[in-house]
């Protein structure tokens, strides 16, 4: 049976990267998805703005919303600190299993935990199956349009507290425009525009960082 291109972005990565080394993982299917493939991996450009914010924010909880082949998972999970954990969630099951492989090769996968399913049945259930009290982080990468309403949920489960961090992927690029029209308007977040390039292409994107206030 032909191969999804997200095996051949794993199976790129098993013959390229070396196991155990998140940083040779990420060069891997970034050199992969710029050379051969497109794919919708964060990349390297929205990639260090990632790292950043999480390095700034040093998550005790981060919360990953559209896991795909785990490219943003591996670097999230590279900077967290011993004890932290990443929840990643991804509906579609054939974008998770490559992603459980590429956590595993990076050997991140004991700091996450890679849930399957829907995120607007999943959030709900953060805090009593997976023992979350509030997230200090949150990385939308997912359908653009569950956005707005995974933002209005998170804070009707109670799962924000005061200073945790929002960071939207592709706010130009599918576009969110309810999401950022909501957080931008909403007294409750204090917003920040990073201005970037769509993934591997000169096309501009953009990353909206929304820190919620209490
Ligand atoms: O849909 C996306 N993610 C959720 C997947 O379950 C997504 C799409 C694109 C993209 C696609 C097609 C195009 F022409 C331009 C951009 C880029 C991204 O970074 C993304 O995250
Ligand atoms: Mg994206």
């Amino acid at each position: 049976m032909n191969q999804s291109k997200e095996e051949r972005i794993l199976n790129f990565v098993l013959q390229n990267a070396v196991r155990g080394d998140p940083c040779s993982v990420l060069e891997a299917i970034d050199k992969y998805c710029s050379q051969k493939e497109w794919s919708m991996n964060v990349g390297s450009e929205k990639g260090l703005i990632l790292d950043k914010v999480v390095e700034e924010v040093s998550p005790s909880v981060a919360l990953e919303l559209g896991t795909y082949c785990g490219y943003s998972g591996v670097r999230i999970a590279r900077l967290l600190k011993a004890g932290a954990r990443l929840l990643t969630v991804e509906f579609n099951p054939a974008f998770a299993a490559v992603a459980k492989q590429v956590f595993e090769f990076a050997g991140v996968q004991d700091k996450v935990k890679l849930i399957e399913g829907p995120s607007d049945e999943i959030i709900p259930q953060l805090k009593k199956k997976y023992e979350v009290d509030t997230v200090d982080f949150v990385f939308l990468d997912h359908w653009k349009d569950r956005y707005k309403p995974d933002t209005i949920l998170l804070q009707e489960c109670n799962l924000l507290r005061k200073g945790s961090v929002l960071l939207a992927d592709n706010v130009i690029i599918p576009g969110a425009p309810e999401f950022l029209n909501y957080v931008r308007n909403n007294s409750h977040f204090q917003c920040t525009n990073y201005p970037a390039h769509l993934e591997y292409m000169k096309a501009s994107d953009a990353m909206e960082k929304a820190v919620f206030l209490g």
